[in-house]
């Protein structure tokens, strides 16, 4: 299976690029989707969490504070770290299984951090979705009504954008309105079913 490693950093529009490749048959695999699947309410590894951070990490219901964790994981680096080491040997091989049962002519693997944590070694291809740092802001700050801080500290902690572009094989750049993206992505599309006709 030919694999593309999408990623780029947090509100470039890594979502939206998917949402168009979904409508297109293609089987997409979401790191942030399988992340959070392993974190759900009861889970053994909410368990291991919880063990770590205390119960105050849950929400009334026992499902995961995922708020109260992000205020902790982005102001202190040892606990990210903490968390990761936990999460992405476990998301990695959730993708890699999923992955198999995938019968469309390519597939996409979603990941923020594709080239932080050595995914791109999981993929043949990496396509990169671009945005500068003030669309980022203001993106998430609308979707998710996040102060800006807290999306700069996020920021922070990802690839820089020069180096994050200088590891791309193809480059989307979202600077424009989303009509514009899907243009975009339409002639990617066609560019990656040419590669995998037999
Ligand atoms: C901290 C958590 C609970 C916050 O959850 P929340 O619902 O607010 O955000 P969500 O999971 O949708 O992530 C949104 C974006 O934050 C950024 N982000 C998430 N985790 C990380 C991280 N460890 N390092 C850098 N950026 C990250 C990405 O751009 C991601 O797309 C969650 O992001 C998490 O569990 N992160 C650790 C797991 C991880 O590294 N995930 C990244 C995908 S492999
Ligand atoms: N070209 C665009 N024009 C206007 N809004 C856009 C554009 N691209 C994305 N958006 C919006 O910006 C927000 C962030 O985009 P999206 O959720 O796709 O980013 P992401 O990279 O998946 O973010 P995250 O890293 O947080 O998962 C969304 O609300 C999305 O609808």
């Amino acid at each position: 299976m030919f694999i593309v490693g999408l990623t780029g950093g947090i509100g470039s529009g890594k979502s939206a690029a998917t949402d168009f490749f979904k409508r297109q048959g293609i089987h997409i695999e979401d790191a942030d989707q399988v992340s959070r699947a392993l974190v759900e309410k009861d889970s053994p590894v909410l368990s291991q969490i919880v063990e770590h951070f205390g119960s105050a990490i849950l929400n009334i219901d026992s499902s995961l504070n995922r708020r109260k964790l992000r205020e902790i994981i982005f102001q202190d680096k040892q606990e990210r770290q903490w968390l990761e080491q936990l999460l992405h040997p476990l998301i990695n091989q959730k993708m890699l299984d999923n992955l198999h049962s995938a019968s469309s002519p390519y597939a996409i693997m979603v990941s923020p951090l594709l080239l932080e944590t050595g995914q791109q070694k999981l993929v043949d291809r990496v396509l990169v979705i671009d945005a500068d740092e003030s669309a980022q802001i203001e993106r998430v700050c609308e979707r998710d009504h996040h102060a800006p801080n807290q999306v700069k500290a996020i920021i922070a902690t990802q690839l820089p954008r020069n180096k994050r572009l200088a590891m791309a094989d193809d480059i989307i750049d979202n600077s424009g309105n989303l009509e514009q993206l899907y243009t975009k992505l339409a002639s990617l599309h066609q560019t990656y079913l040419s590669k995998v006709k037999p």
